[in-house]
């Protein structure tokens, strides 16, 4: 079986528990609370700096070029990339950078990016994708789910994060990051295999913190 069959199966069960999350299905619905989404946005605005931060990592840590680069290809796409979404929706809400920078991350966020960044220090290139492939993957699956909804993708404000999220460029990048991990794991032990599994496992739980922490409005 596939490294990475073997890490979907093993999470399985949470991303399920995420794709039922009262904050998903609102999105789906077009009926999440504006406040909730903001508050989202913010706290996801800060969480991606870190996020690149875990793959700067692997561009410090990788010894192969052609590895480093992918590291470094998407340290940008995630500055240039994905955050052009969150910015597009702060300037439809009014929110500029610096107030961004004013808000304190909820312990959830914090906790969930310290948490990557520690692996990510003290592992390899396979520990950094593992860290971050649940990230990538779970909203690669949220946005290709919630497109499937009828009328979603097209909702006046939920529709343009559902297509970013289910948009080719978004698709294709978490398809590489899949396809890498199969890669970097492909000469592991089995203990090696389970240390990476922790680390998806326990982000997975993370990712159900964050949509949980946006739902309640924790800070
Ligand atoms: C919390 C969280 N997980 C994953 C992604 C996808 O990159 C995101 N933007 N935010």
């Amino acid at each position: 079986m596939r490294t990475t069959q073997r890490l979907y199966e093993a999470a399985h069960p949470i991303w399920e528990q995420c794709h039922d999350h009262p904050f998903v299905r609102g999105i789906g619905d077009g009926s999440l609370d504006l406040e909730k989404f903001r508050w989202f946005l913010l706290q996801d605005y800060l969480y991606l700096f870190d996020y690149a931060r875990v793959f700067a990592y692997g561009v410090v840590k990788a010894r192969d070029p052609g590895l480093m680069r992918t590291f470094s290809a998407n340290v940008d796409a995630i500055l240039g990339g994905e955050m052009k979404v969150h910015r597009a929706y702060m300037a439809r809400l009014g929110i500029t950078e610096e107030q961004v920078f004013s808000v304190q991350p909820a312990l959830s966020n914090l906790s969930y990016t310290h948490y990557m960044l520690s692996c990510a220090a003290a592992g390899g290139p396979a520990e950094i994708i593992a860290a971050i492939l649940s990230c990538s993957w779970s909203y690669a699956e949220i946005g290709t789910r919630l497109a499937a909804i009828p009328g979603a993708a097209d909702h006046p404000f939920y529709g343009e994060w559902i297509r970013s999220y289910a948009g080719e460029d978004y698709q294709k990048t978490n398809d590489a990051l899949v396809e890498l991990m199969d890669t970097l794991a492909e000469s592991c032990t089995e203990a090696e295999y389970q240390r990476l599994e922790e680390i998806f496992v326990n982000c997975s739980r993370y990712e159900l913190g964050f949509w949980e922490m946006a739902w309640t409005l924790e800070r």
